[in-house]
């Protein structure tokens, strides 16, 4: 296997960029980031460490913190240069390439081009995709040469290769094993030459993991911390590490209620037979030191006596008088039954990290070091009002055209068990006046403003006017299904900001999005540290149909078949109006952009909706 810290990335931005008038061309901003941050978010959780190949523009790329590798060749050789100064510098078995111009790149690069190296014993593995014929014939089979994930040790052919004058990316392999791995989502390797390209890819439909890196970058923690007593403090983040006092337990202690004894004592074939010296209680240590032939009667807790190094668990004993007990030699091996001192905590160490969540097992810990009151960040504000002149309030009558406004106690309930402090400013009516005002009202009040409806392209005029006016808001296509659109930004009102989260109007829509987008923003404002969901892989009971190049939360049922295994099925229609489909399920089916169509059996990912803890 070819783990992930065996691979270097390298993002190649060493090119001249001549149909782009020779600008930087990984600084060019897609949604407002430069694409070579993009091309950078996408393979970090690829590999294992990431370099930048840079000829010109090395100032551009030093803010990131990661090694900048010029070419060595000289004269912009193209991207073999680039990958041969990568060859040279990196300090892994592997290295993995791609241009950074190329955003969109497989979440899977990596993974793919390592099973497909391995699988035909190969030196190099590239990308290849089947691009329909535009002539309406059949496919046709086109290499992506940069997406390379290639032995280091192949640098002296690629030495050779380019001392001969060579400069073709395809050939330099020569007598080298190349892998071809095909993917299915040519869009993937998409890349950008001309401001045309570019301004396209700003048009289109944005992956969902470009979204949470978008996001991500924009939520800081809040800053105020305050100190709360334990019973006060779950679901709270902690502010600070907790570094323990004292070691827990604090004494070498019995595990069980039996006799404390020498475990040497217990040499040879015959039944021995052990004065019984003390008796020790939880909470009271014995008094005596315990010598070669004795024992103490101890209880599950109480202090180890100096001297033993065993407990024998009662109910072995084969005879106990009171002054004597006779047990076999074999009933226990020297050192059972005894608990350290420190062993489930030592003082000194670190006990809990800034960034935990404090749950039922945190506070417990907490408590079991002495601590009585702990530093948590302030529960984070957010405001979040419903849109819509056709949404009525339960126990309101329901006229002609109107439904019932279920987003602000969806939205309330997810706020609240996220652990934020939810301000529910009820629903707005979609007119500028109001809007305006509810903003106003919220960002003064809260640290982020949570909306449902009024972003779809439909969305009035007004609304993008009055964002425009209190801040910089961008209005988001995302590809994913339910909860393509979706406004994210900033707006300030009376010396107030506040992070703008604008979610779609239909009910699961406003679930996915908040799971899968706002979830992770929210978390990192509160201070928490990042918490992946757990994607679990269950076969599907039944085929699925999906659209591939488009990230899908299906909603999903997961139960054991008549054979005891787990396996998923859809919970039926997937309307992002059938809000009684997410109560239905117990499961969010997460069908990654990549995938087409599932077949029956076949894995897919899930989270579950209900955890233990
Ligand atoms: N021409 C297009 N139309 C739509 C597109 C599109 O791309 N092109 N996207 C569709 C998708 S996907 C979604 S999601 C919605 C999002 O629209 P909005 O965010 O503007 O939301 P609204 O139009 O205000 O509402 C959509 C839907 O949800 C109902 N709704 C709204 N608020 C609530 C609430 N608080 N409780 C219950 N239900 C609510 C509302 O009545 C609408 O039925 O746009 C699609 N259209
Ligand atoms: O994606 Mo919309 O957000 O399906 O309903
Ligand atoms: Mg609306």
């Amino acid at each position: 296997m070819i783990a992930k810290h065996h691979i270097t990335g390298l993002i190649l931005a060493g090119g001249l960029a001549t149909r782009m008038g020779q600008q930087d061309k990984g600084m060019l901003a897609l949604h407002g980031q430069p694409l070579a941050q993009h091309v950078l978010q996408r393979l970090a959780p690829q590999v294992g460490a990431l370099a930048f190949n840079v000829n010109d523009h090395h100032a551009h790329y030093a803010g990131y913190g990661l090694p900048v590798w010029p070419d060595d060749l000289a004269g912009h050789c193209g991207p073999l240069a680039g990958l041969q100064s990568g060859l040279r510098r990196a300090g892994t078995p592997y290295l993995l390439t791609a241009p950074c111009d190329s955003p969109l790149l497989p979440p899977d690069l990596a993974a793919r081009l390592a099973a497909g190296l391995l699988a035909h014993d190969a030196d190099l593995a590239i990308a290849v995709t089947d691009e329909p014929d535009s002539a309406g014939g059949a496919p046709q089979r086109r290499r992506h040469p940069v997406f390379c994930l290639v032995k280091t040790s192949a640098l002296p052919r690629l030495d050779a290769y380019l001392a001969s004058g060579e400069r073709r990316v395809g050939a330099w392999h020569g007598g080298l094993k190349l892998a071809e791995v095909l993917f299915e989502d040519a869009a993937a390797f998409r890349n950008i030459n001309t401001p045309e390209e570019l301004a396209e890819l700003n048009n289109d439909a944005m992956p969902v993991e470009m979204a949470q890196a978008l996001l991500a970058t924009s939520a800081t923690p809040v800053g105020e911390v305050e100190q709360l007593p334990l019973a006060q403090a779950l679901g709270r983040i902690l502010s600070a590490d907790i570094v323990s006092p004292i070691s827990v337990p604090a004494h070498d202690n019995s595990a069980m209620d039996g006799y404390a004894l020498r475990g040497a004592d217990l040499a040879g074939e015959a039944p021995v037979t052990l004065a019984v010296a003390d008796t020790i209680l939880a909470g009271r240590p014995g008094t005596v030191a315990i010598a070669a032939g004795q024992c103490a009667r101890i209880m599950t807790g109480a202090v180890m006596p100096a001297g033993c190094d065993s407990v024998v668990p009662q109910e072995l004993v084969l005879q106990a008088s009171g002054q004597t007990i006779t047990i076999r030699p074999d009933a226990i091996r020297a050192g059972d039954n005894r608990r350290f001192k420190g062993e489930d905590l030592m003082q000194g160490q670190p006990a809990l990290l800034q960034g935990k969540r404090l749950g039922p097992a945190e506070l417990g810990l907490l408590a079991s070091l002495g601590i009585a009151t702990v530093a948590v960040r302030r529960r984070l504000r957010v405001a979040f009002f419903s849109t819509g002149d056709e949404l009525r309030q339960p126990g309101q009558p329901l006229d002609a055209g109107s439904i019932y406004d279920s987003n602000r106690y969806t939205l309330l309930g997810m706020l609240d068990r996220l652990g934020c402090e939810p301000l529910d400013m009820g629903s707005v009516q979609d007119q500028p006046a109001a809007l305006e005002a509810a903003l106003r009202v919220a960002c003064s009040k809260a640290d982020v403003i949570i909306t449902s409806g009024g972003v779809s392209s439909g969305a009035a005029d007004h609304t993008r006017e009055i964002l425009a006016r209190l801040g910089k808001v961008a209005f988001w296509k995302i590809n994913m299904r339910p909860g393509r659109p979706m406004a994210f930004g900033q707006i300030h009102a009376g010396g107030h900001s506040a992070l703008l989260l604008g979610l779609p109007g239909n009910p699961v829509a406003v679930m996915a999005t908040f799971y899968f987008l706002a979830r992770p923003t929210l978390l990192r404002m509160m201070g928490a540290s990042a918490e992946e969901l757990p994607l679990i892989s269950v076969p599907a009971q039944a085929a699925i149909r999906k659209k591939r190049g488009r990230t899908e939360y299906q909603r999903g049922i997961v139960e054991r078949d008549a054979g005891g295994r787990q396996q998923v099925r859809v919970t039926g229609a997937q309307g992002s109006g059938i809000l009684s489909s997410m109560s239905q399920a117990n499961c969010m089916i997460v069908l990654h952009a990549q995938q087409g169509h599932v077949s029956a059996g076949e894995l897919v990912d899930i989270v579950l909706f209900h955890g233990l803890v």
